[in-house]
């Protein structure tokens, strides 16, 4: 789903690599941690899968596209395979739960009987029906980070990435929105998770991939936050 051969990402001419050498496969249905020091280079590696930065180096397959090749206009449709949530919610604040969950939909040309198909199931889905008429400043941390996830994942992209998504949250707030992004990984859903919380990534036990110095130096099976900890 997920492929990146020796890919290397320099930023200004000089400049020490964010990321360099990187070769990593991650498949259809996988829960990735990607987990590394502030620096390490894991912004870059999602950015790069977003089309959002382009490789130096190396070659970046995404969802049987080859991004390298992959031209400005075809940007949109890869991004239509790939659902973001990001720290810091990115709801339109003027926007009703509803709306903001629709419009992803409305932006993609769906028509009305879908969107208003689509939507309930997808608030339900996330535990947020019954508030589709709150606005966003009207709802917790947690409620609005589920309808953050809500509206990425209305269109059931095949990918997920999540850059820090619990990095906003109370730990108990935070075990919640795990459990949702679990249960959409259990659809099917590849699942890409940057991430500092230690304590959710030692109890989820998932692949964590681990970046150091734009490096890669580790990629574990069922892993912990840090070796040393295991
Ligand atoms: N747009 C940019 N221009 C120049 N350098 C950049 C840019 N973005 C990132 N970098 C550099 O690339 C390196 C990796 O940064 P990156 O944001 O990918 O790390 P990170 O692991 O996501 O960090 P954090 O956990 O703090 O978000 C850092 O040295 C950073 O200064």
């Amino acid at each position: 789903m997920i492929r990146l051969e020796n890919v290397s990402k320099v930023y200004s001419r000089g400049a020490r690599p964010a990321l360099d050498g990187i070769d990593i496969e991650i498949e259809r249905g996988d829960f990735v941690f990607l987990v590394g020091s502030s620096g390490s280079g894991k912004s870059t590696f999602l950015k790069l899968i977003l089309r959002e930065e382009r490789p130096t180096g190396g070659d970046v397959y995404v969802a049987g596209r080859h991004l390298n090749k992959l031209s400005a206009w075809r940007v949109p449709h890869l991004r239509r395979e790939i659902g973001a949530v990001f720290q810091d919610f990115r709801l339109l604040p003027n926007k009703t739960v509803y709306q903001n969950v629709s419009f992803a939909l409305q932006v993609i040309g769906k028509g009305r009987r879908e969107i208003d198909s689509t939507v309930p199931e997808m608030l339900e889905l996330v535990g947020l029906a019954g508030k589709e008429r709150r606005m966003p400043h009207e709802l917790s941390g947690g409620e609005q980070q589920r309808v953050a996830i809500a509206r990425a994942f209305v269109n059931r992209p095949p990918i997920l990435l999540c850059d820090e998504p619990t990095g906003n949250l109370d730990p108990g707030t935070s075990v919640g929105i795990m459990r949702l992004l679990d249960r959409i990984n259990r659809t099917g859903t590849t699942v890409l998770m940057a991430t500092h919380d230690d304590e959710i990534v030692d109890q989820m036990r998932k692949r964590v991939i681990e970046l150091k110095g734009g490096h890669l130096v580790r990629d574990q099976d069922r892993g912990v936050y840090g070796l040393e900890r295991a």
